[in-house]
């Protein structure tokens, strides 16, 4: 028997692309790149970069939520894959009012593309043990 499960739920976004929303690997949860999708139309959400890390933010939860783990408290480690970096401090401002005071470890890199063409998309590792 296999201790690796993919994560399935329709609280986060999904597609037919070859990835799992989520992967539990024993007490460690892989969980996918988002972008600010939003689970119930497929489409990117409208508004700034501040509720389109929010929607990042919740479509990760969700996916935690659903390895049994507690949403955001349980992510250990996370990427962070910006269009452009000047949108670096309006992002921290919104990412960190949902970490508070004991983020996750994190890598922030400025990269020239990204899926459906978004600003901004978090990939993240969490303790589900
Ligand atoms: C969007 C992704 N996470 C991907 O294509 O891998």
């Amino acid at each position: 028997m296999s201790d690796i499960d993919p994560i399935e739920t329709d609280d986060a976004p999904s597609n037919d692309n070859p990835y799992s929303q989520g992967v539990r690997a024993g007490d460690t949860l892989y969980v996918s790149g988002y972008g600010p999708v939003d689970p119930g139309t497929g489409a990117v959400v409208d508004g700034d970069i501040e509720a389109q890390t929010n929607r990042v933010l919740d479509n990760i939860a969700a996916v935690v939520d659903e390895a049994g783990g507690d949403g955001l408290a349980d992510v250990v480690k996370v990427t962070v894959y910006l269009t452009d970096l000047e949108d670096y401090e309006r992002v921290n401002a919104a990412y960190g009012a949902r970490f508070g005071e004991e983020p996750p470890a994190r890598v922030c890199v400025e990269v020239s593309r990204l899926p459906d063409d978004v600003r901004v998309e978090l990939d993240a590792t969490a303790y589900v043990g």
